[in-house]
């Protein structure tokens, strides 16, 4: 087998981390997982704040970092694992796919700049962070990450969050796996735009 080849072969793999105190993150990290799995030959761990050690960071070529919306920033619990825990790891790790969702109280609460201030994080880290361009439906999007006010109960928030998790597979897949056949625009999916 060549050395591509055996690139070829070797599964990505994601880690979706998140913290969650009354379960609407979580919530919404249970469906990216779900997203994930719509991409073959990539592996997913599923792993809250409390759980998750720097090894299961080290491990991943992709991470969806998900908070509730707590102060429009992410949570304290989830800022203490990078200044803490993964501190150690800094510069050692850069070069992997990123991405944010938040949970918060409600629509105009600052989910959008909680996912940034994930971002944010992630970018000191050296991740390479991605935003969705396309629509989930007529009025949802994911440009920043995936957001919700409390639990995602609408289909399309169920769907944005499946999608956070199935593109975070695809770029893993094109390119930390070599897979371009997963590129978004190389398939035939529905893209949704603006309408
Ligand atoms: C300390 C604290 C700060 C919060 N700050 C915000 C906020 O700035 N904006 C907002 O919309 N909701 C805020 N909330 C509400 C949570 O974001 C919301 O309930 C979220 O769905 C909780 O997610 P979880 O169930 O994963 O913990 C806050 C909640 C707490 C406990």
């Amino acid at each position: 087998m060549t050395a591509e080849n055996e690139k070829l072969s070797s599964d990505g793999r994601v880690l979706i981390l998140y913290d969650s105190a009354s379960g609407n993150t979580a919530a919404m990290a249970q469906l990216v997982a779900e997203g994930c799995k719509a991409v073959a030959g990539i592996e997913v761990r599923l792993l809250s704040i409390d759980e998750a050690t720097a090894e299961d960071v080290v491990w991943c070529d992709g991470i969806a970092v998900g908070s509730p919306t707590n102060m429009g920033l992410m949570s304290w619990k989830m800022k203490r694992f990078w200044d803490e825990t993964m501190l150690e790891k800094w510069m050692k790790i850069d070069g992997k796919i990123g991405c944010a969702f938040s949970s918060a109280g409600g629509w105009g609460g600052g989910s959008e700049i909680a996912c940034q201030s994930i971002l944010s994080v992630l970018i000191n880290f050296g991740f390479l962070v991605f935003g969705v361009t396309d629509y989930v439906s007529k009025l949802t999007t994911l440009h920043y990450g995936t957001i919700t006010a409390r639990e995602p109960r609408s289909e399309e928030a169920k769907e944005a969050c499946r999608k956070l998790g199935k593109r975070l597979a695809e770029w893993v897949a094109v390119y930390c796996v070599g897979n371009k056949s997963e590129h978004p625009l190389e398939k035939d999916d529905v893209r949704l735009f603006p309408s």
